[in-house]
């Protein structure tokens, strides 16, 4: 800062420098001088909040407090890109910000939504103040981050995590110092602070205290866009509502996480669980750290007791008890995907997406949410282990479609680094030394009017991810040295056996991209949890024996055998095993000897099958959802199994070869017996 004189006299020197707006109480002049007395350190009596955002401007952002700035309005073409970003917070958000604008709009307060780098998205104001409001900042598109609007309640949320209430003079620059405005973060299921509510108003009385209420209730509407956000995003897993009243258990909790099929905690609304961190015995800024956590660290629970907490299901017992050993009321939402007895029976499922399942209540979801999906052009995003179809799913989708044009698919871990970006987007004539003198047609062009599938998303690199996001955002593509951008329009599917969330959340995966990608989600089960296990290896068998020309039968050894296998590679790996047990079978019937040595329990191959089981380098548990969860891994299943010891292909037997059936009455996982087979199988 170039200064010949202090901030206060050049503010002084100017012409009326009070706000702009509103009814401030206090001069320019002065307002300019306490924060030169806050610079040179001397006590002051304002909010330990508005302090620190104070020295944040005077240090960090080097803002001169003689300088007032207008509120800043992004261009017109940036905002359309910030509300594109957060397009669908916006319209989950909308009714809570329409509830909480309804209880205050009488008092003239203005409401903004705003992203986490502070721009507008949306806004809820009175029109007959629209000159007003827009000089004022409060408007869409304004700009509020605190490096340059200075101390407000949006920056300072966004920087602290904390709801804020910025009233009049506490506002840093001058043209400012007539607002007041309450402010409070939104967090997204991970934890991060994607987007702030804020209400503000152009006049208010002079203490600070009047905007108490103001606080409380953009709290508590934040509080519940996490909760919509929660519920609109995790369809596939456990929701589980806390509240510490039984009344507002189902309509309005306090908190919500929600809960994988392994029992761990895969999101959570952030502000709700802190405003219950005493309870829950969480200390201050644990709350993030708890995603990917078994809900057993939070809650005495785990996820079998899960359909007692189910609505319908008496109050007494939807009690749980926290690890503090303090008592909340709980209530927990099924996936949706474990949901049976759909309104559409599956008969109505067109022919392609049929095929793809024989009754396995996940696979159904799956095709019944795929048939839906199927004519319209939300994008979708197919997640499974490798090999349990994805690209298969996706081409059925496509089929599905009155008119599917082009199935063009890609997949983004094949294609070398050095390369994606010219088989994606295409080049230009001349683009590049070595490149053809036509120019190449990209393959995101070559699928305009048909379906665009981006195999193994997860693994595309960063930079790219950002190209991508244009393309989607604005319906072009331009090509490598290309000047002119092309429009495009196509479907857009997207598979990744990584968990794209946790990608996100490592930094791996840009979060606007996700967002656009997994407008729908479709999660293939892996084959070793699908109950319609048999009908599909008939199915893959009777195609083998097709292309060798003949019918086969597998002997009830065999079927035993390929059912006690827990088929890491899933569908890939049982139609490799059978085609070359089809090539194998002598009589058109496969047995035992034809299927590979580490089904039927050859040694040395049970500790490779075993070390398989792991999980994945994004932290994703390969196999997948479990049933019945945690007790898998628990202490408290064991002793039954080990008292059934070498007997268990005995009891296996005894069960009619059903896996489930032993696990049942043993009380166990059936990965569990899985695990215990093999291991039986390498001694
Ligand atoms: N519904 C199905 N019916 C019959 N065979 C199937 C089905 N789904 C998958 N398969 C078999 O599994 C193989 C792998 O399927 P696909 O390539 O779709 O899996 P993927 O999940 O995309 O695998 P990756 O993650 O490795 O890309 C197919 O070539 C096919 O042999």
């Amino acid at each position: 800062m170039v200064s010949a004189n202090t901030p206060a006299e050049r503010s002084a020197s100017k012409p009326a420098a009070a706000s702009t707006v509103g009814s401030a109480s206090v001069s320019a002049k002065s307002h300019v001088l306490e924060l030169e007395r806050v610079a040179r350190g001397d006590a002051s009596l304002r909010d330990a909040p508005v302090l620190q955002s104070w020295l944040r401007c005077l240090n960090d952002y080097r803002l001169d407090p003689a300088q007032a700035q207008q509120a800043y309005i992004v261009p017109e073409t940036q905002l359309k890109e910030h509300r594109q970003q957060a397009q669908d917070l916006i319209r989950i958000g909308r009714s809570a910000l329409e509830g909480l604008f309804r209880h205050v709009m009488d008092q003239h307060y203005v409401l903004l939504l705003s992203d986490a780098r502070g721009v507008t998205v949306d806004f809820l104001g009175d029109p007959t103040f629209d000159n007003h409001l827009r000089r004022a900042g409060l408007y869409l598109g304004s700009e509020w981050s605190e490096s340059r609007a200075g101390t407000c309640a949006v920056g300072a949320c966004i920087v602290s995590g904390d709801p804020v209430v910025i009233h009049q003079d506490d506002h840093f620059d001058t043209s400012h110092i007539g607002l007041t405005c309450s402010a409070a973060p939104v967090f997204d299921t991970l934890g991060d602070l994607t987007a702030v509510v804020d209400i503000s108003q152009l006049r208010s009385p002079t203490a600070k205290a009047s905007q108490q209420l103001a606080q409380h209730l953009v709290t508590e509407t934040a509080r519940r866009i996490e909760l919509a956000n929660l519920m609109a995003r995790t369809r596939q897993d456990w929701i589980l509502r806390l509240s510490r009243s039984p009344e507002f258990l189902d309509v309005d909790p306090e908190a919500a996480l929600s809960i994988d099929g392994a029992g761990r905690i895969s999101g959570m609304t952030h502000g709700g669980l802190r405003a219950l961190s005493r309870l829950l015995g969480l200390r201050a800024g644990e709350t993030r750290a708890l995603i990917g956590q078994p809900v057993s660290r939070l809650l005495e629970l785990e996820v079998d007791d899960l359909p007692r907490l189910m609505r319908g299901q008496p109050s007494g017992e939807r009690i749980v008890r926290t690890r503090a050993s303090a008592a909340l009321f709980a209530s927990a939402v099924a996936p949706v995907a474990s949901f049976r007895g759909t309104a559409v029976p599956v008969s109505r499922v067109p022919r392609p997406l049929r095929e793809l399942g024989f009754g396995d209540p996940a696979m159904e979801a799956v095709q019944l949410r795929a048939m839906k999906l199927a004519p319209r052009d939300i994008p979708i995003l197919i997640q499974g282990e490798t090999g349990t179809g994805k690209e298969y799913l996706a081409r059925a989708i496509h089929d599905s479609r009155p008119q599917p044009g082009r199935f063009v698919a890609v997949n983004c871990a094949a294609i070398p680094e050095s390369l994606i970006e010219s088989e994606l987007f295409g080049y230009a004539p001349g683009a590049f030394t070595g490149a053809a003198p036509r120019g190449k047609t990209g393959l995101i062009e070559a699928a305009d009017g048909g379906t665009l599938f981006l195999d193994e998303i997860g693994d595309m690199p960063l930079g790219l991810q950002a190209r991508l996001l244009r393309v989607l955002a604005e319906g072009e593509v331009t090509p490598v040295g290309a000047h002119r951008a092309k429009p495009v329009h196509f479907r857009l599917i997207s598979a990744s056996h990584h968990r794209l969330d946790r990608r996100v959340a490592a930094g791996r995966f840009r979060q606007d991209l996700y967002y656009r990608l997994n407008a729908a989600t479709l999660a293939l089960p892996p084959l070793r949890e699908r109950q319609d296990f048999d009908a599909v290896t008939d199915h893959l068998l009777r195609r083998a024996a097709e292309e060798q020309g003949g019918a086969l039968r597998l002997s009830p050894a065999a079927r035993l055998a390929l059912r006690a296998h827990d088929w890491p590679g899933n569908l890939r790996e049982l139609a490799n095993v059978l085609r070359v047990a089809a090539a194998l079978a002598d009589g058109g019937e496969v047995r035992p000897e034809d299927l590979p040595d580490m089904l039927t329990g050859a040694p040395g191959l049970g500790a490779a099958a075993a070390d398989r089981s792991g999980t994945d380098r994004d932290g994703m548990d390969r196999s997948g959802p479990r049933r019945s969860g945690t007790r898998d891994n628990g202490t408290a299943a064991l002793p039954p199994l080990r008292k059934a010891g070498a007997d268990l292909r005995a009891d296996l037997a005894a069960c009619g070869g059903n896996v489930s059936e032993l696990a049942r009455r043993l009380g166990v996982d059936r990965t569990t017996i899985h695990r215990r087979l093999r291991r039986l199988a390498a001694d």
